[in-house]
């Protein structure tokens, strides 16, 4: 339709300018002619050019933010939107009472060499589902890096961020994925924080807190859940 507009509109302005030319009225039927078929093949190629620069644009900005294997966000993303969400706390002059999660696969490495790479990314990505299902939003998940994952509660008591801990162990527990024709089961050690200050100190003090209960876990025989207690080195 619009290719369309376009060619009589062009064709229009064309024949308008041919008749102050001195070129005889065949020539002028024929010009008229080719930039009748021309121009809206011409169209059509623009505007699919531009809606798969539109494509490319979303694509790229979805590459920025989410980690394509566990569809959870970048670390960086999380980081920035976590400091976004702190500002708009402060401006409002609300106080912010936020939990986090630290949590790690157990036993990653020895999953890889008995299933392959394949098989520890699709414990991965069933993980990271799991994880998705549990955290609603405004809450966030993000990979930090390898098997390692955050959750940021907002507005979340230390107390309901551990039961949605435990709940994530309960259904890893009841999961057992098949991998090649062979049961695979898994689990992680999860560290739980909170934390009230509303900048990016405040929230790397608590990825660490949940950091430290989360290696109490893997010391004391992971697949378990421990809260950062206060005084705790
Ligand atoms: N399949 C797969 N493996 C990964 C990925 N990223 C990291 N890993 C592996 O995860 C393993 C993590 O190893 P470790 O940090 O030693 O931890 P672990 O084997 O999970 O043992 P614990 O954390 O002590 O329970 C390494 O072998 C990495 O190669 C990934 O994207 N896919």
């Amino acid at each position: 339709m619009l290719s369309t507009l376009l060619a009589i509109t062009f064709n229009f302005i064309l024949v308008e300018l041919l008749d102050y030319s001195y070129l005889p009225e065949q020539d002028i039927v024929i010009i008229c002619i080719i930039t009748m078929t021309v121009t809206p093949l011409l169209s059509w190629y623009l505007i699919g050019l531009f809606f798969k620069i539109d494509v490319m644009e979303v694509e790229m900005a979805k590459l920025a933010t989410i980690d394509s294997l566990t569809n959870t966000y970048h670390r960086g993303y999380f980081y920035q939107k976590s400091d976004a969400y702190l500002s708009t706390l402060s401006a409002l002059k609300q106080e912010n009472q936020s939990a986090l999660l630290v949590l790690d696969l157990d036993s990653l490495k020895q999953i890889n060499d008995q299933f392959g790479h394949a098989g520890g990314d699709a414990v991965l990505i069933e993980f990271s589902r799991i994880l998705l299902d549990v955290v609603k939003k405004p809450n966030m998940v993000a990979r930090l890096g390898g098997d390692e994952f955050v959750v940021l509660f907002t507005q979340t008591s230390l107390e309901d961020a551990q039961a949605f801990a435990f709940d994530i162990l309960a259904r890893m527990r009841s999961t057992t994925l098949e991998f090649n024709g062979q049961p695979l089961s898994f689990s992680a050690s999860i560290g739980v924080s909170s934390f009230t200050g509303d900048d990016e100190q405040a929230l790397d003090a608590a990825i660490k807190s949940a950091d430290s209960a989360l290696y109490d876990v893997k010391r004391a025989g992971r697949n378990d859940v421990a809260v950062y207690k206060k005084n705790q080195a």
